[in-house]
């Protein structure tokens, strides 16, 4: 009989089809190969999996990396998993719920075939504070969600915060038929890499937010319309020739290098009594 986990309880499906939501379990060996290849890992690496299933990418992981943390929420995959590390060392199984966790404090990487399901919540939690310890990943989420992240143009204060801190990328699309069972839509690979140096520092983060939500509160318009409750004209000029930034630009096609210069002359050039909050 499957093993009852009173807290999860709630989250059970029936008995004969998956345990926990986000159980689409990756049987693709050419997208496995790739997910693990995006992260160039290095015998010196500490890599989190998060929800490692039965173990398709954990095992490949671990004759590249130094050390694996495969955390699983399933009491039988976690078993399972166990009884395959056991001459693994270097495998460490944690069963437990991703979102209670508390992340490794030394640099490590992610490799991760996510729940879609939880995806918000995931991110929020490798990109926030608590992941200050992370360097870099593969995660394979729903293709909305990885093209979210990846395209250029966005209007999501919190996305242009992490980009201030990390590098998005869409490495390629994942067909539903590569799962079992299938998702209801296809999903991708994206890559994601702690740039070398912030574009704004940590510290600054909750000012940044607050600048970025109130820039993008009027994101219909042009730049030179956004900024213009915030710099006088004679700043906004100069404000936006040294972001090399064109007066009518729409805000959401500005870059993260440009956000950064537009945010940094507001701290520069404008009194802190008239800075957005949030
Ligand atoms: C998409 S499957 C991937 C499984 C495996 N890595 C693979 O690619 O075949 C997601 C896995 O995450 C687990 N999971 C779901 N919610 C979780 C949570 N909150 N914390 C940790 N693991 C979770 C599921 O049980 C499932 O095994």
């Amino acid at each position: 009989m499957r093993r009852q986990n009173k807290k999860h309880r709630t989250i059970r499906k029936c008995k004969s089809g998956p345990n926990f939501t986000g159980q689409h379990l990756l049987h693709n060996p050419k997208t496995i190969k790739q997910l693990i290849e995006t992260v160039r890992l290095q015998p010196t690496d500490t890599v989190l999996e998060i929800g490692a299933g039965k173990g398709v990418i954990t095992f490949p992981v671990a004759e590249k990396a130094g050390k694996v943390i495969a955390v699983e929420i399933d009491a039988d995959y976690a078993d399972l998993l166990r009884e395959k590390a056991k001459c693994s060392p270097h495998i460490t199984i944690i069963q437990t719920d991703i979102r209670e966790m508390r992340l490794p404090a030394r640099p490590f990487c992610v490799v991760a075939n996510i729940p879609f399901s939880i995806t918000t919540a995931i991110l929020e939690k490798l990109l926030g504070s608590e992941g200050k310890a992370f360097q870099r990943g593969a995660l394979i989420l729903e293709k909305g969600a990885a093209r979210r992240f990846t395209e250029h143009a966005t209007s999501d204060p919190r996305l242009l915060m992490w980009r201030m801190h990390f590098l998005f990328a869409m490495i390629t699309v994942v067909p539903r038929t590569h799962f079992a069972p299938p998702p209801r839509v296809d999903a991708a690979i994206i890559r994601i890499t702690r740039r070398d140096r912030p574009l704004v520092p940590a510290k600054d983060n909750t000012r940044f937010l607050a600048f970025a939500a109130y820039v993008v509160r009027q994101s219909r318009l042009s730049a030179a319309e956004a900024l213009k409750g915030i710099f006088t004209p004679a700043q906004l000029k100069k404000v936006l020739m040294s972001a090399n930034a064109d007066r009518e630009q729409p805000v959401a096609s500005l870059s993260p290098e440009q956000w950064a210069s537009l945010f940094h002359a507001m701290l520069q050039h404008v009194a802190p009594y008239r800075w957005p909050r949030l």
